[in-house]
């Protein structure tokens, strides 16, 4: 499905258009010209049959200006260090964009973990996080969930560290089980952040009437969103997986879909099937994509008939394809916000060992989306122009802040 145009240009193009509207130079643009590292690594794994793979990982910190890098570990066949470098730095905006006093970075390894057995995968995170122990920590880089891992990924890798250093540090990792450090409402926070985005823009834009969303991509963030979008009085119309699409214009039960995939293992059978490429060229509201990069590329941008995409899946729209569509982007700066905001909020709670109730949690979620809104659709509004580059905007001045005061070292 990926077309190979997951660049490092296309992000610095991005950059480069926001720099006018900032207080920023191309000075301190040089600073997240490059990924602080990015170190790569091969795996030995034993396996159940008695032999040994090797896989590859990776970890890119893009930049610590405003604070230790957190990300995504994502086990993805395919996986590159570009890809890494890329999201790592997409990372670090989205950071400085919900103020969190945190850096950008991802990692992962490239192998496709539904192919592995449960001892399996267990070998195959400790070793990933045996060989990162000198990188990562609270205080340097916090590993996160992302596609193919899951909570009792993060237990393993909290596990490893705290084995190896010798003290148990549950702030090392984000999205752990709750009774091992995690936090209420990790699995929810970005489409529940995702849904209260669209909403807010739509309110914003003046959209009435019906809303019809598209949602491709059906796991934890694109259910979430189905079910969170369905519950603001939205009709779901059409949903993808990995096996495919199916499309009701009368509307789907989010509840029962969610029930007849996890029944299933995917969405077909549970409606009529259409194409995957139709569902994202639907005339729609929103067409949210909750999948994986690189979804809209230029090939498909013209074809597309929906108001607004929704990227809550990071860089789901490409840098060309953009240019076909104007200004109907809720970019991944704004729309997939919430995951980091809740990775932040554990590790706060982790610091000082004490927890906070559900509703604390999603109190503070929903405060600061709505803080962040406020001031990208302020910025879009005084500087007449987009949203992706009012939030790139607002990100490098908090960036150039913070570089300019911190100075050089040595
Ligand atoms: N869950 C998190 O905490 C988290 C955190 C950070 C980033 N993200 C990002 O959000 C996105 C989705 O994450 P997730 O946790 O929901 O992943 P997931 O693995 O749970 O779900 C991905 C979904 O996309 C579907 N999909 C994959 N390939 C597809 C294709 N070709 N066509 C249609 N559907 C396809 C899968 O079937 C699945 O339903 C990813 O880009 C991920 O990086 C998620």
């Amino acid at each position: 499905m990926q077309p190979t145009t997951l660049t490092w240009q296309g992000l610095m193009r991005q950059m480069e258009r926001a720099l006018p509207f900032t207080q920023a130079s191309e000075h301190s643009l040089a600073y997240f010209k490059y990924p602080k590292r990015t170190v790569r690594f091969s795996l030995p794994v034993r396996m159940d049959d008695g032999g040994v793979d090797v896989f590859t990982g990776y970890r890119t910190v893009h930049s610590i200006a405003r604070g230790p890098a957190t990300g995504g570990v994502r086990f993805k066949e395919g996986l590159t260090a570009h890809e890494c470098e890329v999201l790592a730095g997409i990372m670090t905006l989205k950071c400085a964009v919900m103020e969190l006093p945190l850096g950008g970075a991802k990692g992962g390894v490239d192998v496709d973990a539904e192919k592995l057995s449960k001892k399996e995968l267990e070998r195959l995170t400790r070793r990933f996080t045996s060989e990162l122990v000198d990188f990562i920590g609270p205080g340097e880089d916090i590993l996160a969930p992302d596609i193919g891992t899951d909570d009792q990924v993060m237990a393993w890798m909290m596990d490893t560290y705290s084995e190896q250093t010798g003290t148990t540090t549950t702030g090392v990792v984000t999205g752990k089980p709750l009774g091992l450090g995690g936090s209420f409402g990790s699995k929810e926070a970005r489409g529940r952040a995702a849904a209260q985005v669209t909403e807010r823009v739509l309110k914003e834009d003046g959209v009435d009437g019906e809303v019809t969303v598209a949602i491709h991509g059906f796991g934890n963030v694109g259910r979430e969103l189905a079910r969170r979008l369905h519950l603001q009085g939205a009709k779901i119309v059409a949903v993808a997986d990995q096996g495919g699409a199916i499309y009701d214009s009368s509307g789907l039960d989010v509840e029962s879909l969610s029930a007849h995939r996890d029944f299933t293992g995917s969405v077909l059978g549970f409606a009529p099937e259409i194409k995957s490429g139709h569902l994202l060229t639907l005339d729609v509201t929103v067409l949210a994509l909750s999948a994986d990069w690189g979804v809209i590329h230029e090939g498909i941008a013209p074809g597309v008939r929906a108001k607004y995409i929704l990227e809550a899946a990071n860089r789901a729209v490409l840098p060309d394809a953009e240019e076909h569509l104007a200004g109907i982007v809720i970019p991944d700066l704004v729309a997939s916000g919430g995951g980091v905001t809740l990775s932040y909020l554990e590790w706060v709670q982790d610091a000082n060992s004490f927890f906070w109730a559900e509703d604390e949690i999603s109190g503070a979620l929903s405060r600061r989306t709505a803080q962040m809104l406020d001031q990208v659709l302020t910025a879009r509004r005084t500087l007449r122009t987009d949203l992706r580059t009012a939030a790139y905007a607002l990100a490098l001045n908090r960036l150039h802040e913070a570089t300019t005061l911190r100075g050089v070292y040595p």
